[in-house]
């Protein structure tokens, strides 16, 4: 049976999450397309705020990478919005103009920020707070402004509000109601709150209605409709979201707030299901992961015809991202005729606690400054248990505290990660099963502590609880699939003689007999720097850029850098390089960070005529390996110079080209200490004095800038050009995957590493076996010519 078309519109947290679930129950029923019109794969949008807050990096919150997609046949459009879908011909149109057919169609569109369209709403300076792009800009202007005003006291502007003080800014929060989280806390958790945040800097300004934006160039103040005015340097709106729906209603989709769906989240077209925060369920949207990866579970069993018994809402609670304030809130947080409260509230200690309380069971919680009851009693209200038997002061506190504390005292159904429903009896069977010893690996196998990650503490108790012991700061594997670390296995790989990493796989007890996008790259490289003769590169293996042997950009075409060997051309490449251009309609020609020359926008079918019509090596600009080397004009036609830099920056690229390191290398010849091409931040950096060269190493110009350390002065390019291939061959022996030469040096200590490259007998055995593996170096695109089997690889699917 052929495969159904699924195409999916949105790429982010809740479809995504629809699809692994897909792909788990069955991985051959589709064949899937996702659109996204964001420029990455998919990401934790929650972990926004921590980014924000500076608790995480933006390449930490990675869920899916592009391997993913890769390695489960999925093609993915990034940065392509869906504009139609046609129903009648079951199509969806991109603005590319791209044309899929689908069987089955998911919409995952999610939301955006609401933007208060008062007037001056669109001058620069004014942003929502939902995108990876959003976060950036706000990082961006608190390097330049000093004020921010955000609007909206819920979850998001509060979470912003904090990382914006942490980035520098002064901040003010305007909010509409008289205390803050108004729909989530009553008004005395709402004043603890307020009173924290003032205390960590936080200003406020209460119960003010924005009437305009005030600003010519950029934002400037705003002006709320008492007629009063604050000034700021940058807006952020938080004042809740909307689903995205536009698309669904233009397609002729049934559509309230959001589109439509039953229980098993059909729209009112069956051919169409729309999961997370775009979709309306039994009148309700939902804004927090928990309910819509709850709907992913029974939209993939229904789809997979798995048999579900549907969805049938969600029961929330949410907590706040900010240190030092701990809160928690879920169900009815106001007293009526029939919902009573019981509530306790300690001013020294700064904690509130209240339930509410109707018919006898709980149907509402929130708790300030002291959340520990918070599973406990968020248990007893989604059990809807009888509480008759307790007494006020037992249900609000726990009995006995050493006991109650202890999750040895859980029961196995209490939620341990509400984000992922993930109970303890769920993280206790996962680690007794698969041998689990840490956090990392609980997460990975349950999913617990995997979203907004404030779960983790109590994971890990449970993780210890179940282990009998403290969770040991264990030593991590290289992935998820051995608990062998860098070391242990190239030492096994060695030992044992494994030449394949079938082999290395299947001997050293791998935990998935494939492997994962983390550690078969990884292995590929190893085995490689191991068996330098007898290991056959397995492409397969390798990250997706370098198996095409082009960096893909993020609106899905390619660039093409060939090699200029030094950052030195000739009248014959330019003239090739105009006419491809021209040919292929190049959008843009660049030089490049590394002095090359790069065009850019090449479509992926045109890739091989592209690298045919050049005639010219391959640049590697997308490898973990020499990427370039820099060198400045130098003796032959610089005044200061006092060293040949060119000659010496072609001969160190010609002998590094395609050699496999740990990830990518940069170099630098500089004639003098001037240093025109930085070589002080290089990974192997070069500088001409009157006596020779001297050598620098370790350096990086990147996220995080290292300056280079000096090695030593040799005398001629001779000495360099060997001294560089001991430094190369040494990283490459004991580098991690994937580490820079910068944190390796770091690991190593740069004192070793010059032991070693002071010591004449190790320098010349690492040359030596440096030279076997740049013996087998073949041009890359040149090979991809020759073998038409590789040239299905650049084949685009048309449907
Ligand atoms: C800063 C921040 C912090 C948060 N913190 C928490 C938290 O602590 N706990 C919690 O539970 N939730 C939190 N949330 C909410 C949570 O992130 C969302 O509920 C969740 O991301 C929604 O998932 P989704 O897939 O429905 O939508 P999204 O993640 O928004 O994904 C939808 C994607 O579809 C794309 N798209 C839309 N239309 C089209 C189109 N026509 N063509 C192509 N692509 C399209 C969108 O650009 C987007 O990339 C937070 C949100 C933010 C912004
Ligand atoms: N920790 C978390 O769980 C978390 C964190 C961030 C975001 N989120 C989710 O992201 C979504 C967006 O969050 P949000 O806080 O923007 O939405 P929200 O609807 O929860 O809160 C918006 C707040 O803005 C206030 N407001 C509305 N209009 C205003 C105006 N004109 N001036 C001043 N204040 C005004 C409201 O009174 C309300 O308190 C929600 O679904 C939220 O659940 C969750
Ligand atoms: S590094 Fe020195 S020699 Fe090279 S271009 Fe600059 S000034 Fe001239
Ligand atoms: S509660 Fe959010 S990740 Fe566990």
């Amino acid at each position: 049976m052929s495969k159904q078309r699924l195409v999916m519109i949105g790429n982010g947290m809740a479809g995504v999450r629809c699809m692994e679930e897909i792909l788990k129950r069955d991985g051959e029923r589709f064949d899937i397309t996702i659109f996204g019109d964001e420029p990455y794969p998919n990401y934790n949008r929650i972990q926004l705020s921590n980014i924000l807050q500076g608790k995480t990096k933006q390449d930490e919150i990675m869920m899916n990478d592009w391997s993913w997609y890769e390695e489960n046949g999925i093609t993915l459009y990034t940065n392509e919005r869906v504009t139609e879908i046609n129903r009648e011909q079951k199509t969806v149109v991109s603005e590319a103009g791209r044309v899929v057919a689908y069987d089955v169609l998911l919409m995952a569109t999610g939301s955006s920020a609401f933007i208060l369209p008062v007037p001056g709403h669109q001058l620069p300076g004014v942003t929502g707070f939902r995108t990876i792009d959003d976060c950036n800009m706000m990082i961006q202007t608190a390097g330049d402004y000093k004020k921010a005003v955000v609007i909206g006291g819920g979850l998001l502007g509060l979470e912003a509000a904090r990382g914006l003080l942490n980035l520098g800014m002064e901040v003010e929060v305007v909010h509409l109601m008289p205390h803050l989280m108004e729909v989530q806390l009553d008004a005395p958790a709402g004043e603890l709150l307020k009173k924290d945040l003032e205390a960590q800097g936080m200003k406020f300004l209460m119960e003010k209605k924005t009437a305009e934006i005030l600003g010519h160039e950029r934002v400037t103040g705003l002006r709320f409709d008492d007629g009063t005015e604050t000034s700021c340097d940058l807006v952020v709106m938080a004042v809740g979201i909307r689903p995205n729906t536009q698309l669904a209603k233009a397609a002729g989709l049934a559509v309230n707030r959001g589109i439509v769906v039953n229980d098993y989240m059909e729209t009112s077209d069956p051919s169409i299901f729309a999961v997370g925060e775009c979709n309306e369920h039994n009148g309700l949207t939902y804004g927090l992961v928990a309910p819509l990866y709850e709907q992913a579970v029974v939209l993939a069993d229904h789809i997979c015809d798995k048999g579900t018994a549907g969805y049938h809402g969600s029961v929330l609670s949410t907590q706040l991202k900010v240190s030092g304030c701990d809160l928690f809130s879920a169900g009815q947080i106001y007293e009526d005729d029939d919902t009573k409260a019981i509530a306790a509230k300690d001013d020294v200690a700064g904690t509130y606690k209240k339930v509410l309380v109707r018919d006898n069971k709980i149907a509402g919680i929130v708790l300030y400054g002291d959340v520990s009851d918070s599973n406990r009693l968020f248990r007893i209200m989604k059990q809807g248990a009888d509480i008759s038997e307790y007494t006020k002061a037992s249900i609000l506190h726990k009995g006995n505290e050493e006991e109650e504390l202890s999750v040895a005292s859980m029961p196995a159904e209490e939620v341990i990660c509400g984000c992922n429903g993930v109970t303890k009896g769920a993280i206790v069977q996962a680690v007794l099963e698969n041998d689990l010893k840490t956090f990392e690996q609980v997460k990975s196998c349950t999913k617990a502590g995997g979203s907004c990650g404030k779960c983790k503490p109590l994971v890990v108790q449970v993780l210890e609880h179940t282990l009998g012991g403290a969770v040991q700061e264990e030593k991590l594997g290289i992935c998820e699939c051995t608990k062998l670390d860098r070391d242990e296995l190239v030492e096994a790989i060695k030992n044992m003689g494994l030449k394949t990493a079938k082999e290395v796989r299947n001997v050293l007890g791998w935990k998935h007999e494939e492997g994962c996008a983390k550690c078969r790259p990884a292995l590929n490289f190893y085995l490689g720097m191991i068996w330098p003769q007898e290991h056959e590169d397995e492409k397969q293996s390798r990250l997706v850029n370098e198996r095409m042997h082009a960096n893909i950009q993020k609106d899905g075409t390619y660039s093409v850098i060939p090699r200029m060997y030094g950052g030195v051309t000739d009248v014959q490449q330019l003239r090739k390089l105009a006419d491809v251009a021209e040919k292929y309609n190049v959008p843009l020609i660049k030089l490049t960070g590394g002095q090359r020359l790069g065009l850019f926008g090449v479509k992926k079918e045109d890739l091989p005529a592209v690298w045919e019509e050049l005639g010219m090596p391959s640049g590697y600009a997308y490898g973990k390996t020499l990427r370039t080397v820099k060198t400045c004009v130098g003796a032959a036609f610089c005044r200061f110079g006092t060293q040949d830099s060119m000659s010496l920056g072609i001969a160190l690229e010609k002998m590094f080209e395609g050699v496999d390191t740990p990830h990518k290398v940069k170099m630098g010849v500089s004639a003098c200490p001037r240093s025109c091409v930085e070589s002080g931040v290089k990974d192997f950096g070069v500088i001409g004095v009157e006596n020779g060269f001297q050598i620098y190493i370790g350096g990086n110009g990147g996220t995080e800038v290292k300056e280079a350390k000096h090695l030593c002065t040799l005398a001629t390019q001779e000495e360099v050009l060997r001294l560089a291939g001991a430094f190369v061959q040494y990283y490459r022996e004991t580098g991690k995957y994937l580490e820079r030469t910068a944190p390796w040096m770091e690991r190593l200590g740069f004192e070793h590493i010059k032991e070693v490259m002071m010591d004449e007998a190790r320098v010349a055995e690492l040359y030596a076996r440096y030279e076997q593996v740049a013996a087998k170096y073949r041009e890359p695109w040149a090979e991809v010519l020759e073998k038409p089997e590789l040239h299905a690889l650049y084949e685009v699917k048309h449907v």
